[in-house]
């Protein structure tokens, strides 16, 4: 019979696995300190518990961590990471190294259900919801998780299609029982569901990246068809009534199409759109997906662009791409293979 994870676990959770078992209140605390703050991988190495604790607590529940099952490096240092996810689903990781930062590319689900034209997951299609479970051990059993100072949900899947985990392990992160970070460690990328946006931003304060990539609806719903049902001109509305001045960070991301969105025209529509709002654009080169008729624009139309934009009073950066070689830069994990691979 398969055990319950504890890690991923909050400390109500926690709390009330102690209470089941007749534990003493104070010992999900301890739990918690051993799982998020020692990372241990076993029951038996949380040895404050008394050992009849111990051997009950292992009789239903395990740690729940799963280190990777493979791993790809870049030339540039990035490494990906396959993490298993359940029975036959796996999930990729993308660690980047970078001068004095290292930041953890997070997956949310296995594939994706929004279907972007421009993403390899979205191509995938949609499998599994993560758990926090799931989410938390990408973080947990990651080599290099002691280098770690930032995460970035921008892996695999749309956060907020999966809100209930995803806002669960943010909890775990940020928690002074859990990681302890601050939530200015952490940004949350979207496309913007009518579904969940509103919830995340007020039930975590870690930054968040809207994926924006037109400010033209018609083109917009052609690139990303959610755009239908959750317009960018209301996810720009609802995001107004918040106050993103201080410490939480609002940026837009804007993947850079060769003919497409990359002129004066669509830079103006940016600077009407977003006029109002305390936010930056994230501009990103698109990565080639096979099949996919889009190409991305040159660096030189690409700083044009950023020049324009940020000369105009939007605060506007390049980001850099990293690990394509490896297919681990953005919009370029899935994971479509190995679930056939497993099935055959
Ligand atoms: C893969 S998504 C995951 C998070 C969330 N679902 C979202 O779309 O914001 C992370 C970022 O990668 C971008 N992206 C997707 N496909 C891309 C591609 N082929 N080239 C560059 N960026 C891409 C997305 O637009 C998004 O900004
Ligand atoms: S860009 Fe984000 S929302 Fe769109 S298909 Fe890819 S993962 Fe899903």
């Amino acid at each position: 019979m398969s055990k319950f994870p504890l890690l991923g676990m909050t400390l109500i959770e926690l709390q009330s696995v102690a209470k089941k078992l007749g534990m003493p209140s104070f010992a999900a605390k301890q739990i918690a300190s051993w799982l998020y703050d020692k990372k241990v991988t076993s029951i038996d190495e949380m040895t404050n518990l008394s050992l009849k604790y111990r051997e009950l607590l292992k009789e239903g529940y395990e740690v729940g961590a799963y280190t990777p099952v493979d791993e790809m490096r870049s030339v540039d240092g990035t490494v990906k990471y396959l993490y298993r996810v359940g029975e036959s689903n796996f999930v990729e990781s993308v660690y980047i190294p970078d001068d004095g930062r290292a930041t953890l590319c997070v997956s949310s689900q296995v594939g994706c259900k929004m279907n972007c034209k421009f993403c390899m997951t979205g191509k995938q299609g949609y499998t599994a919801n993560l758990t926090a479970n799931q989410i938390i051990n990408q973080i947990h059993s990651l080599p290099d998780r002691d280098k770690l100072t930032n995460v970035v949900l921008m892996g695999m899947g749309e956060p907020l299609d999966n809100l209930d985990e995803v806002l669960k392990a943010l909890e775990i992160m940020t928690a002074p029982y859990g990681y302890a970070w601050s939530p200015k460690r952490i940004t949350v990328s979207t496309i913007g569901l009518r579904k969940g946006l509103q919830r995340f931003i007020e039930e975590s304060d870690c930054h968040l990246a809207i994926s924006l990539h037109s400010p033209l609806s018609v083109q917009r719903s052609e690139l990303m068809p959610a755009e239908r049902a959750f317009s960018i001109i209301e996810i720009v509305e609802l995001l107004k009534n918040y106050d993103f001045s201080k410490q939480r960070r609002l940026s837009f991301e804007y993947i850079v199409f060769k003919g497409l969105n990359d002129s004066q025209v669509y830079a103006k529509e940016l600077l009407k759109l977003l006029r109002g709002l305390d936010c930056r654009i994230n501009l990103i080169r698109f990565h080639a997906i096979p099949g996919v008729n889009l190409e991305g624009t040159d660096m030189e139309t690409m700083t044009r662009f950023r020049d324009y934009l940020t000369s105009h009073g939007l605060f506007t950066t390049i980001r850099a791409s990293r690990g394509e070689d490896i297919f681990a830069a953005c919009g370029m994990l899935s994971t479509a293979k190995q679930g056939e691979n497993n099935k055959s």
